[in-house]
């Protein structure tokens, strides 16, 4: 279990963290997100004692991450993938990880093999790609078999098996009752694999909930509606206070009102319909309207006609 409490870390005039507390349960893998500069990496790096709090601490599984006597079974970290002697091989890299704490041969033949790194161990680390080294690090995180597992951006220059790798390896070791924290800015894949996200903006916390909790509370009903009679259908549901936006020349998308009441009032008007489709929300859409107000890096809107361009060239392109 992770535990910050009142944590802050200030850098001259920057509130890197401002003031944040949550627990990470065990047990379970819980999502850290946030836009850029919002304090991920320093939370990050002070749970694991490389940075010192300004007030307030962070302790893992009940001590502050100095205290433990041997760290490596207690907590593996991947936090920077390229930390790593780019002279040494896989093995002996692990190797010498391992020496420090007493953790056998067979151990680190474990995580080798565990990461799929079994064909290249012997090489050497600065040949490594991206996705390479992304293994490398998440195999030297398991050395200790730790009960908590802390991962930045784990899934950083994975291809989409390595991606589904590091899910399902994140899955199965919050079944086995440990602890997962890990960060990314991909929402689609934070999506599947966190159980629980903690979303933070400008070092503060903004939501601290199950997934579907958030996806939940940031959207009202959506549902999709086709029919051959879109036009009649409209005014039959703006009449029932619903907020309807024509999608396409047959498809409407409806608001206030459940797909269960708009099949009963196209039914009542005589409409016939060719969809009713309830649609739910994503974590992305829940994420941006929780960071509207804390993204410290923001791109210029493009105007219309480039979007227009672009829509129209993406078009040409998934034909
Ligand atoms: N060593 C440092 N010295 C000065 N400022 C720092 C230092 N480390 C971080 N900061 C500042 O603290 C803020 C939080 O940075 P941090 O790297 O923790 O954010 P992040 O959420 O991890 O961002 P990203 O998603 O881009 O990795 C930023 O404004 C950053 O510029």
């Amino acid at each position: 279990m992770i535990e910050a409490q009142g944590l802050t870390k200030r850098y001259g005039s920057t509130t890197a963290v401002d003031d944040m507390s949550f627990t990470v349960e065990p047990g379970r893998v819980t999502g850290f997100l946030g836009p850029n500069g919002a304090g991920k990496s320093t939370t990050m790096r002070m749970t694991v004692g490389l940075d010192a709090p300004t007030k307030g601490n962070v302790t893992v599984n009940g001590r502050r991450y100095v205290e433990h006597g041997a760290p490596l079974r207690e907590i593996g970290v991947l936090l920077d993938a390229k930390a790593v002697h780019p002279g040494r091989t896989a093995r002996n890299h692990l190797t010498a990880m391992a020496a420090t704490h007493g953790i056998s041969r067979t151990r680190v033949d474990e995580v080798i093999d565990i990461a799929g790194l079994a064909s290249v161990a012997d090489k050497r680390v600065g040949g490594f790609s991206l996705g390479m080294g992304q293994r490398l690090g998440i195999a030297a995180a398991l050395l200790g078999d730790p009960q908590t597992l802390i991962l930045d951006e784990p899934v950083n220059g994975l291809d989409p098996e390595g991606v589904l790798w590091v899910r399902r390896l994140t899955r199965s070791l919050a079944d086995q009752g440990r602890t997962v924290f890990l960060s990314s800015h991909l929402m689609s894949e934070m999506a599947l694999a966190a159980d629980h996200v903690i979303v933070v903006g400008r070092g503060r916390v903004l939501a601290d909930a199950p997934v579907s909790d958030l996806i939940a509370a940031a959207h009202g009903e959506r549902v999709r509606v086709a029919s051959p009679h879109a036009d009649h259908l409209e005014a039959v549901l703006r009449s029932r206070q619903a907020t309807v936006v024509a999608t396409g020349h047959d498809s409407l998308e409806v608001t206030g009102l459940s797909a269960s009441q708009i099949g009963d009032a196209a039914a009542e008007a005589r409409v016939a319909l060719h969809e009713l489709t309830a649609i739910g929300g994503s974590l992305e859409d829940a994420y941006l309207q929780l960071t509207a107000e804390d993204v410290e890096f923001r791109s210029a809107p493009m105007d219309t006609h480039e979007t227009g361009a672009m829509a129209s060239q993406n078009e040409g392109g998934s034909r």
